[in-house]
């Protein structure tokens, strides 16, 4: 057996576990994502630069933990913890990628988990399945009433006329 290997492979693997923590930590996201403007009605989009395995940490939805609701608020995340509604605000443009995921209600490559770093609740988006290069990484917003996502009122028109 080659313990100086296996010490590598251990450390690597600390490193990898250790990484999320980091990126929250230090407020900053991972290589392998771009930002790039799609069309003026869906704005931004976040592209990825280099293949993305099944499961893989992409990015964190960051911005202020806030219990107070912030009403109507494209960048506000609402959550629950311990039974109570929460928000991530991200309205603020701090540069970051989680803020500038876009929508897609059938097919969406992303899920986001809630999970505790130093005591509190972060959310962060993880790969549904594998995301190859150069496409945009999506979440399903959530299932909500058709007139809080006017694109999908759009996308559904087109669906119905087709059938
Ligand atoms: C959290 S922001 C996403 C980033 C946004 N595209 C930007 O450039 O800032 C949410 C807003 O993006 C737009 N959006 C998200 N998904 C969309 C979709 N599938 N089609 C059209 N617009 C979309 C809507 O304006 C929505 O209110």
């Amino acid at each position: 057996m080659d313990y100086k290997l296996l010490k590598t492979d251990l450390r690597r693997s600390n490193r990898r576990i250790l990484k999320i923590e980091d990126y929250i930590n230090s407020k900053s996201d991972r290589e392998g994502f771009l930002v790039r403007k799609i069309d003026d009605i869906k704005g931004r989009g976040v592209f990825t630069t280099k293949p993305i395995e099944k499961g893989e940490f992409l990015f964190e939805y960051r911005g202020n933990l806030t219990t107070v609701d912030p009403g109507f608020n494209e960048y506000a995340f609402e959550f629950l913890w311990n039974s109570r509604k929460c928000w991530i605000d991200a309205s603020n443009d701090d540069k970051s990628l989680g803020r500038l995921v876009n929508d897609d209600e059938n097919d969406s490559n992303s899920i986001v988990k809630r999970i505790m770093v130093g005591g509190l609740p972060h959310l962060c988006f993880y790969a549904k399945r594998t995301i190859s290069e150069g496409e945009e990484v999506t979440f399903t917003y959530f299932k909500g009433e058709y007139d809080q996502f006017p694109w999908r009122l759009k996308v559904s028109t087109i669906y119905f006329r087709i059938c």
